[in-house]
């Protein structure tokens, strides 16, 4: 045995053609030397671990195989980058993950040209390869080239139907196009759905295991132009166990399943596929959420996601906080009407953890449907719900309603259906940053004729505001909270249902009025208290409704101060806007009287901690305080 120190190969390697000059054996421990060093990073910084986990063979091997960045790698979610920002000239930054300043938790165009196309909400991989391919064909103007584009995606993003919208295209148009078909079994939550037991069976079947066994003539399985390049993968088949694939059926060459963990596999498939591929391949790849860490292997759906952690044990660092969550005081709240009233039910888009659905879905699991990442087909199914004579509890991410605003517009408002929108993670998210922040659902649900649109200011209010929406039938209402914990008020032991239009005065003062609508109002509160060291004392209030209007309360806080503030969480043309036109329409200016509204700047926001994000957005009590000496000037 040498004693020489031993060079880990990774500190060879700082970007994909540095891997391309190593030898196969050479790529197994590079692997084990980048599972490593992932699992090191975000110990330090938290974040996404189980996906990129999973994947840590596979981007190895991707980036073995095709000429990246030439060739376009796209992510799906992107979650399960880590792996691949290591490789591609970020290992340096890795431990500023999902920092302020720091990389983002997803691809991103600025960041790399190894990132084309960024990615954080789900299924669009396969339309942005399909476009860079049909780019390249007509001769765009990317600087590199036109080469090869590859779209990974999980068995989770692919049940969303704009990955069958785009393989449909794909398979009509023909062109040589790669999809990885990354199949752990897993969404955040285990998967639900036909597609998810369609894919569990190609591999589990019996008869598969049995072909399994006759891996050596494995390649004569393979679709005619793979063939010839594939004679040394010895484990690949076809997947003759399901009767008809359905990738075959949309056009694709359907190769698989393979061991995603097997670089003895994963290599020579992927060369063959490269070398011979004509039209859109589909290679079905299984691999395990969390591979190689036990804590992560053994809770793939709290592997997910998390925070810093000890190496050694696994065991997270968690600051403790006194209040509980927003979602899971809606969750309980509603859990407690459902105990009441066996209309109500819940919709969630594969999210029952996240939005706090799991003991809905434990103790009423015939009225809880996690509908998987669907969110078009989860508002359009509320809404036959409610037209059926349910009260359906649509239960999504702010940032992830955003796919479902015709089904908003459409099959909701239109049709005045009273389906209950909880609208989870409003506001600035932190660490996920611009894409999963919650900026624009105040506007664009305001807009919307019919809608009621309420906002809590803390978790007491989100309790009323669940037992309002359980009690309105006129139409659609909305009710949005933000992530996180609340402010640690009291719960109500027997909420109130609000009257609808009608908000309520928090403190009295003179001059001057902060109209909140919202969480922000503890901001608002903040700054009240250093502007009565300043011998200021603002009236506040809360406005609980963003539509409709409190036309009685604005109007007369109007006639009695000179001046007014809105401030709120969410994207300008939202509840300041719906303000300013009433005011407008009113004549109030004309008066003299000054508003001055507080909005989500017209900019997306980079990732830091939420506190951070809202001092960019000049938010914070600091900035209401400086606003408010402003206008008093
Ligand atoms: C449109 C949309 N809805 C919901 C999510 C939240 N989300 C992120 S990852 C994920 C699970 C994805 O599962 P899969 O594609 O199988 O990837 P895996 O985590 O298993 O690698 C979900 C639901 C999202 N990013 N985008
Ligand atoms: C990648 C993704 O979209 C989710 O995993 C998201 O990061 C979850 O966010 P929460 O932590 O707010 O549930
Ligand atoms: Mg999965």
């Amino acid at each position: 045995m040498s004693d020489r120190p031993h060079t880990p190969l990774l500190d060879r390697i700082h970007r994909p053609a540095d891997l391309r000059a190593l030898r196969d054996a050479e790529l197994r421990q590079l692997v084990d030397e980048l599972r490593a060093e992932t699992i090191s990073a975000v110990s330090e910084t938290g974040g996404h671990l189980g996906a990129g986990l999973g994947v840590v063979e596979l981007t190895v091997a991707l980036h073995a195989v095709f000429d990246t960045p030439k060739d376009k790698l796209i992510w799906d979610v992107s979650h399960q980058c880590y792996p691949h920002k290591i490789l591609t000239e970020r290992r340096d930054s890795i431990r500023t993950l999902r920092m302020k300043e720091g990389l983002s938790g997803f691809t991103k165009r600025s960041e790399s040209p190894y990132d084309p196309f960024g990615t954080a909400h789900s299924s669009t991989s396969i339309s942005a390869a399909l476009g860079f391919k049909v780019a390249g064909d007509l001769g765009g103007d990317l600087p590199e080239g036109s080469g090869d584009a590859i779209a990974v995606i999980g068995d989770g993003a692919m049940s969303a139907g704009m990955a069958f919208e785009a393989m449909n295209n794909a398979g009509d148009l023909g062109r040589r196009l790669f999809v990885i078909l990354n199949d752990n079994g897993m969404s955040i939550d285990p998967p639900v759905g036909a597609l998810s037991t369609y894919l569990a069976k190609a591999y589990s079947d019996p008869s598969l295991q049995n072909l399994k066994s006759m891996a050596d003539g494995a390649a004569s399985l393979l679709p005619g132009p793979l063939r010839e390049g594939a004679k040394r993968a010895k484990e690949v088949i076809k997947n003759l166990a399901v009767d008809g694939s359905l990738f075959e059926a949309l056009g694709f060459s359907y190769i698989g399943p393979i061991d995603g963990h097997d670089l003895g596999q994963l290599l020579p498939v992927l060369r063959s596929a490269q070398e011979n591929a004509r039209g859109p391949v589909l290679i079905h790849v299984v691999t395990q959420k969390g591979k190689g860490y036990a804590p992560a292997e053994g809770a793939p759906d709290k592997g997910h996601a998390t925070g810093k952690f000890d190496v050694g044990t696994g065991e997270q660092k968690k600051t403790p906080s006194n209040a509980p969550s927003y979602s899971s005081v809606f969750g309980d709240s509603l859990v407690e009407l459902a105990a009441k009233d066996d209309k109500i039910c819940a919709i969630t888009a594969a999210m029952t953890g996240g939005t706090g659905l799991n003991l809905m879905a434990e103790r009423y699991p015939s009225r809880c449907f996690d509908v998987g990442i669907a969110e078009q087909h989860a508002v359009t199914f509320s809404a036959a719900l409610a037209a059926g004579g349910m009260k359906p509890f649509c239960t999504i991410y702010s940032t992830f309603l955003q796919r479902g605003y015709d089904q908003l517009v459409h099959d909701v408002a239109i049709q005045r259906l009273p389906v209950r929108f909880a609208i989870d993670r409003a506001g600035l998210v932190g660490a996920d940053g611009a894409t999963h922040a919650g900026s624009f659902d105040i506007a664009f649900m305001s807009n919307l004729p019919g809608m009621v649109v309420m906002a809590a200011a803390d978790e007491a209010e989100l309790v009323h505001m669940v037992k309002t929406a359980a009690a309105y039938n006129d139409g659609p209402i909305a009710f949005r909270y933000p992530r996180g914990a609340g402010v640690g008020v009291e719960l109500p032991d027997a909420p109130d249902v609000l009257e609808i239009g009608k908000g309520r005065i928090i403190q009295r003062g003179s001059n001057i009025a902060l109209l909140s609508f919202g969480t922000r109002l503890s901001e608002v509160q903040k700054a009240a208290a250093s502007l009565e060291n300043q011998g200021i004392t603002p009236t506040i209030a809360d406005a609980r409704f963003a539509k409709p209007l409190d036309r009685d309360m604005i109007l007369s806080l109007v006639a009695e101060h000179d001046a007014m503030i809105t401030i709120e969480e969410g994207a300008i043309g939202g509840f300041g806007s719906h303000v300013a036109q009433l005011l407008m329409d009113e004549a109030v200016f004309d008066t003299g009287f000054k508003l001055r509204t507080m909005t989500l700047p017209d900019i997306f926001i980079d990732q830091a901690s939420p506190k951070d994000m809202y001092d960019v957005a000049a938010m914070n009590a600091e900035h209401i305080t400086a606003k408010v000496l402003d206008l008093l000037k």
